[in-house]
């Protein structure tokens, strides 16, 4: 394995340096390398590549956004026996504390990133012949989605293009969800709740505009970290989705203080309805933990359906 990644990396020194960390989902360990320190993801499980694959394509887009720090990518290659590896700038990292209020801000920046651009591109248009488009540019996006699969864990999601956020919320989110629940479970009790709470849904979303932001996608406290100089996430799952839907996940798992998300609603003020949609974006992750963890998160999935019925 390392004389394979050592001719993939092009490099005549390659030592492992540091302990193997591991993730919930893959192998971590840190080498030195012709051209510094390397990280390097290993995964030995058959969907690993696409699983790769979008956790690079995310951690490129959020370098473009030069909002908020994460690994450069460097390579994604498949494993000759079975799996990948991703290649990937190692980081000096600990536990997120000093920086938890500088994450909210910069967080908020990379959300309201796209809708900068979009007001950029609304000025530029107005303005003959200032419009320019080089490579370098992240340019508007006017869709909900992503340019390739990304993992949320290892369950893949549906990133097609969508214009409408409840209808890519509804069916490429919490339905494919629903689908692996009654494919593995068979469970009626939440197929019953679901049947009724997706035809309200919507109501969840009145009057609201939702300008497509880039969220990291498993905003989890394991994929927050700090160096020296400020706050690192890692791991992205991306897409272009609604900026609440980032800030579920670190409330269910009941982590990051006060700070920081006062420092994020300091640049993005919670909308009306916003605790609703809370509890509608907490159901996505502990569904997805049901079918990643099993059947632990049922309790907490059916706690959150019935609780927003019965608020609608
Ligand atoms: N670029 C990096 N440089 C140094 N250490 C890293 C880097 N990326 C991740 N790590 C460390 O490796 C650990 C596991 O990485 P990561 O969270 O990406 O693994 P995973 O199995 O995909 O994720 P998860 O546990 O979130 O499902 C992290 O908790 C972090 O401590």
């Amino acid at each position: 394995m390392e004389i394979y990644l050592k001719e993939k990396l092009n490099t005549s020194l390659f030592t492992a340096v540091g302990h193997a960390r591991g993730g919930c989902i893959s192998q971590g360990q840190s080498y030195v390398t012709d051209r510094g320190r390397v990280f390097v993801k290993i995964n030995h499980k058959p969907e690993a590549r696409k699983m790769f694959d979008g956790e690079a394509a995310s951690l490129e887009a959020i370098l473009k956004t030069h909002t908020v720090k994460v690994p450069r990518p460097i390579k994604v290659a498949n494993i000759p026996t079975d799996g990948a590896v991703l290649v990937m700038e190692h980081l000096d990292i600990n536990p997120l504390s000093s920086y938890a209020a500088v994450l909210g801000e910069q967080l908020a920046d990379l959300h309201l990133h796209n809708q900068k651009l979009g007001r950029k591109l609304w000025k530029e248009r107005a303005t003959i012949g200032k419009h320019r488009n080089n490579s370098e540019d992240v340019l508007f996006v006017d869709q909900f989605g992503f340019h390739v699969v990304t993992c949320c864990g290892y369950i893949p999601q549906v990133n097609e293009w969508q214009s409408d956020w409840v209808t890519f919320f509804t069916c490429q989110r919490l339905q494919p969800q629903m689908d692996l629940i009654e494919k593995d479970y068979g469970d009626r009790e939440v197929q019953e709740l679901w049947s009724q709470l997706q035809l309200m849904v919507p109501a969840l979303f009145c009057d609201m505009e939702i300008v497509p932001a880039l969220l990291h996608g498993d905003l989890w406290k394991g994929n927050v970290a700090e160096e020296p100089s400020g706050p690192v996430l890692f791991d992205p799952a991306s897409f272009y989705g609604h900026s609440e839907f980032e800030l579920a996940i670190g409330k269910m798992i009941g982590e990051y203080c006060e700070t920081f998300y006062s420092a994020y609603h300091q640049k993005i003020p919670r909308a009306p309805g916003f605790k609703r949609r809370f509890k509608l974006y907490q159901l996505f992750h502990a569904l997805n933990n049901w079918n990643h963890f099993g059947l632990a998160y049922r309790p907490l999935s059916l706690k959150l359906m019935r609780h927003l019925l019965n608020s609608l």
